[in-house]
């Protein structure tokens, strides 16, 4: 079996190794540190399986590119699969298999960071403290308990967030259109609108799809309580960040934290520091000083990574000797054809 990694970082590497090493399968792997997309999409020639993240681009004529080349299997380092045309995958013969929990408490507790951060302004006190200046004035937050938090998506992130801000003493409210029996004695399930208009707090963490694309958007914002914060871990299209910054200027949103931007492909996990940031958007967002913005670091730790690989090399190991395997996205979205229903939404 020959492996081609593509948007390979140091770290992705050292784990990938450690977990290669622990596994039965015998694996070739190349690592590419350019992102997959159709220029690079030929470096995938001669690999039975390729390997990619959150920001490699799957598109259809990228997956028909790649079973073109013979590849017989997609593995994402990722739960989220909103960058992946399965359909153009089903066609192609193509199995795609993602990592579907490698520590939901990760992102949850990153989630929560945040949160913190924004709402005691702790990011300003770290650059004030460190110029000498140990004024208060403009730091004061909000204390957390008693207040509501609202959660868009209870899956395995948004429950283990929910419990969490539970454990703050706030009150839970979430809004999902499957609802889960794990979130049953953590809070209580209202509609969108009332999520939106009785939170202090709305924390996204539901999986970018089409029926959830800018999900907060002008209407939405002014839905929202005035002051309200909001955090997206999730996936950046779920905002629409123009509508944000429409909001924060007239200040009935009370502050932002984004780990993930609608634009970042081209952005996050690279240094860009000493280049010329062409996204006026973003640029403009982060002059707020109630704006918190991170490059989708959520998932970043150690569990998280080691779990990641180890799942990947499993889901290749699987299909090595079974021709698919327990996390194949493609044999759901068979079964959500057959079933209507929306893929692992269940
Ligand atoms: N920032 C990061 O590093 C990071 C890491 C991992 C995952 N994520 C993101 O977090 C998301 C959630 O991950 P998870 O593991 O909890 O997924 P999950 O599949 O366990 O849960 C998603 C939940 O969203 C719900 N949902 C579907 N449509 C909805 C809608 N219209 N409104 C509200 N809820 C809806 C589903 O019913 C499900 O309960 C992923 O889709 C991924 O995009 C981000």
């Amino acid at each position: 079996m020959k492996l081609a990694v593509f948007s390979t970082k140091p770290y992705d590497k050292r784990y990938i190794e450690a977990a290669r090493t622990a596994s039965s399968t015998n694996i070739d792997i190349v690592y590419h540190e350019f992102p997959l997309e159709e220029d690079t999409v030929i470096l995938a020639r001669g690999a039975d399986a390729i390997c990619v993240f959150v920001n490699d681009s799957l598109t259809a004529p990228v997956v028909e590119a790649l079973g073109r080349e013979g590849v017989k299997a997609i593995l994402l380092r990722c739960a989220g699969f909103n960058h992946v045309d399965l359909v153009a995958a089903e066609k192609a013969g193509i199995m795609v298999a993602n990592v579907p929990s490698y520590s939901p408490e990760a992102v949850a507790e990153f989630a929560v960071a945040l949160i913190q951060t924004l709402n005691r302004n702790t990011h300003r006190a770290y650059n004030r403290a460190r110029e000498g200046n140990f004024a208060l004035n403009g730091l004061m937050g909000r204390t957390l308990f008693g207040k509501t938090v609202g959660i868009i998506g209870t899956g395995k992130i948004g429950i283990a967030t929910a419990k969490i801000m539970k454990g703050f003493g706030c009150r839970v409210v979430a809004f999902d259109p499957y609802p889960s029996k794990a979130f049953e004695g953590i809070g209580e399930y209202k509609g969108l609108d009332e999520v939106l208009a009785e939170s202090d707090v709305i924390s996204l963490h539901c999986p970018l799809m089409d029926s959830t694309r800018k999900i907060i958007n002008d209407e939405a914002l002014a839905k929202m309580k005035p002051g309200a914060l909001l955090i997206n871990t999730s996936r950046g299209g779920l905002v629409d960040t123009k509508a944000v910054i429409r909001a924060l200027k007239t200040q009935h949103l009370g502050g932002v934290a984004l780990d993930v931007y609608e634009g970042e492909g081209s952005l996050f996990y690279d240094d860009h520091s000493g280049e010329i940031i062409h996204d006026d958007v973003l640029m403009r967002l982060m002059t707020f000083h109630n704006v918190i913005v991170t490059g989708h670091q959520a998932f970043f730790t150690e569990e998280a990574l080691k779990e990641i690989a180890e799942c990947t090399l499993r889901n290749i190991g699987e299909f090595v000797s079974t021709g698919t395997c327990m996390n194949s996205l493609t044999k759901d979205l068979r079964l959500a054809r057959s079933e209507s229903l929306p893929v692992r939404a269940v």
